[in-house]
C-alpha cells in the first residue's frame, strides 16, 4: 500500500516508520525543512529508543521517504494519515488549525480516490468537520473517505507499543474504508476494534482521561498514606492484584505530565462543557495533578527555613524516563519555584538538556552527570525515574553532597535499603527516613 503521513512529531514519525517496517511504502511529509533533512539521513529529531535504527533500515530498503512537498507526498497515495499536533488552546480546548491546514492541503493536492486517516487526537465530531473542509476545497473530482484511527503509543516505548498494542481502534462510517485500514495494519497482528467515527474519537479521550484518573487517584491515596503512616507502594500493590483494578498506572509521585494527559483531560472537560455537561470528576483529576508538585515543594520548604543560596541538585527533567520530551514536565514548575526562592539549581537529565534549556529559567545550570550535579549540594530532588538514578548507590548521595537530604518525587528507592545510610530521605506516600537526625545535623 502507498501511504502518506502528514506531520512527523512522535506519532507521525513512529507510525510512518513502523508502517514501512511492515512492508508499506511510506512518505512522511513535514513543513519543517530542517527536520526533514535530518530524517532523510535516518536521524530522528526526537529521542526514542530503537527509532533511528528502524528509520535507517527502511530508508535503505526504499520503503520510507521524507519530504516537505505535499504534491510529492500525496502523489498516488492510497491512504493519507493526519498526524499533526492538536495542542491546547488558552481555554483548554484543542487547537485544530494544523489539522485544518492539512485538510486544505489534501483537498488541493489529491488527484485520485483516497482514504484519509486521522491519527491526531481530535475532539468528537472533528472527523466529520475534516471531511467537510476537504469536500469544500477539493480541486479534483475524487472520492475521499475519512477514518478515525487514534494512537495509543507511549513515548519512550513507542516502537514496542506499535508492535504490541492491546488494540487498534478503527472508526469509520464506511465499511470498505475501515477494511482498508484493517488490512494495512494486519501484519502488526494486533486485534482491531471497529466502531463508528464518533465513538473512536471518544475512546481516545476517555482512555487517556481514565489513565490520568488512576494516577490522580493514587496520588490522593498517597497523600493520605503519608498522614496515616501507610505506604502507598504497598497499597498500590495490594490494590493492583485485583484484576478488575490492574497494577498499571498506580505509581504515586509528582503527577502526570507530557504532551497528552494534561491537554487531553482539559480538552475532554471542554468537549463535555460544549454539550452542557459538567465533567466534575475529571476537573478534580486535573486539580489533584497540579497539587502534587506543590506538595513536594511544601515538604521542601518546611524542611529548610530558606532555600536562598542553597545548592539544589535536580535529577531528571523530562516528563518521564526514556524521552527528551519536556512538554508539561513537572520540572518546569518545580525549577521555577526553586529559582524564585533564590536556590542555586544544578540539573542533570540523561537526554533532555537540549530541550530543557529552551524552556527552563536561564538561572538553571546543567551538570553533565549525576555526581557533578550532587557535588556539595544541600539537597537533591528526583523528578524523573530514569534507571540511571534508580540504579544509583545511595552512598553516592552521602559521598558527594554537603548534606545528603533527598526528596524523591518518583519513589526510586526502597526505604528499607535507604535506612542503612546516614541520609534524610523523603518520598511520596511512604514513611520518611531521617537518619541524619542521629548525627544531629
Ligand atoms: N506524543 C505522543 O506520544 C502522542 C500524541 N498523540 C496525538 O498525536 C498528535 C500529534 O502529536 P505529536 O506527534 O506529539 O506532534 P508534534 O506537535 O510533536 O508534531 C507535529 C508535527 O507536524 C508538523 N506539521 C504541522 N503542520 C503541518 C502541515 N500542514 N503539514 C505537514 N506537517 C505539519 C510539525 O512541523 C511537527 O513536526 C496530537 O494530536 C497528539 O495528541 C497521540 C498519541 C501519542
Ligand atoms: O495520547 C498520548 O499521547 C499517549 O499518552 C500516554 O503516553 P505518554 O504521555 O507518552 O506517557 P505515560 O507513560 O502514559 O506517562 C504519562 C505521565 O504520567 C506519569 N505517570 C504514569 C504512570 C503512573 O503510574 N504514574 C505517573 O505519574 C508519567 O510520569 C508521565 O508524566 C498514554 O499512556 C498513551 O497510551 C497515549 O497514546
Amino acid at each position: 500500500m502507498k501511504i502518506a503521513v502528514v506531520g512527523t512529531g512522535y506519532v507521525g514519525l513512529v507510525t510512518g516508520t513502523c508502517l514501512s517496517e511492515i512492508g508499506h511504502t511510506v512518505t512522511c511529509i513535514d513543513i519543517d525543512q530542517k527536520k526533514v533533512n535530518k530524517m532523510r539521513e535516518g536521524i530522528s529529531p526526537i529521542y526514542e529508543p530503537g527509532l533511528d535504527e528502524l528509520m535507517k533500515k527502511n530508508i535503505q530498503g526504499r520503503r520510507l521517504f521524507f519530504t516537505t512537498n505535499h504534491n510529492e507526498g500525496f502523489e498516488e497515495a492510497d491512504v493519507i494519515y493526519i498526524a499533526v499536533g492538536t495542542p491546547e488552546k488558552e481555554d483548554g480546548s484543542a487547537n485544530l488549525s494544523f489539522v485544518e491546514q492539512v485538510a486544505k492541503d489534501i483537498a488541493t493536492h489529491v488527484k485520485t480516490d483516497v482514504v484519509v486517516v486521522t491519527k491526531s487526537t481530535v475532539p468528537v465530531g472533528t472527523n466529520d468537520w475534516i471531511k467537510e473542509v476537504i469536500q469544500n476545497n477539493l480541486v479534483h473530482n475524487v472520492k475521499v473517505d475519512l477514518v478515525s484511527n487514534p494512537e495509543f503509543l507511549r513515548e519512550g516505548a513507542a516502537i514496542y507499543d506499535s508492535f504490541n498494542g492491546d488494540r487498534i481502534v478503527v472508526g469509520a462510517s464506511n465499511e470498505s474504508a475501515a477494511s482498508i485500514i484493517e488490512e494495512i495494519n494486519k501484519p502488526f497482528g494486533i486485534p482491531v476494534f471497529k466502531t463508528n467515527v464518533r465513538s473512536a474519537e471518544m475512546i481516545k479521550y476517555a482512555a487517556n482521561a481514565f489513565l490520568a484518573t488512576k494516577i490522580s487517584f493514587i496520588n490522593e491515596v498517597s497523600n493520605i498514606c503519608e498522614k496515616v503512616g501507610a505506604n502507598v507502594e504497598e497499597v498500590a500493590n495490594g490494590m493492583g492484584q485485583d484484576s478488575r483494578i490492574g497494577s498499571q498506572f498506580l505509581n504515586a509521585g509528582i503527577g502526570y505530565g507530557g504532551s497528552c494527559f494534561p491537554k487531553d483531560t482539559k480538552a475532554l472537560i471542554q468537549i463535555a462543557g460544549n454539550v452542557e455537561y459538567d465533567f466534575d470528576l475529571l476537573k478534580g483529576v486535573v486539580r489533584v495533578n497540579q497539587k502534587q508538585q506543590e506538595i513536594l515543594l511544601d515538604k521542601l520548604n518546611k524542611r529548610f527555613n530558606s532555600l536562598e543560596g542553597k545548592k539544589v541538585a535536580v535529577l531528571g527533567l523530562a516528563f518521564k524516563p526514556n524521552t527528551d520530551d519536556m512538554r508539561e514536565a513537572a520540572s518546569i514548575v518545580i525549577t521555577k519555584h526553586l529559582v524564585e526562592k533564590g536556590a542555586h539549581v544544578v540539573a542533570y537529565d540523561p537526554v533532555a538538556k537540549e530541550n530543557a534549556t529552551k524552556i527552563l529559567d536561564s538561572n538553571v545550570k546543567y551538570a553533565t552527570n549525576t555526581v557533578d550535579a550532587l557535588k556539595d549540594a544541600d539537597v537533591a530532588l528526583i523528578l524523573t525515574e530514569w534507571n540511571e538514578f534508580k540504579d544509583l548507590e545511595i552512598g553516592t548521595f552521602v559521598e558527594n553532597m554537603k548534606l545528603p537530604v533527598i526528596f524523591d518525587g518518583r519513589n526510586c528507592y526502597d526505604p528499607k535499603i535507604v535506612e542503612n545510610y546516614f541520609v534524610e530521605y523523603h518520598s511520596m506516600g511512604r514513611p520518611s527516613v531521617k537518619n541524619l537526625q542521629l548525627l544531629n545535623v
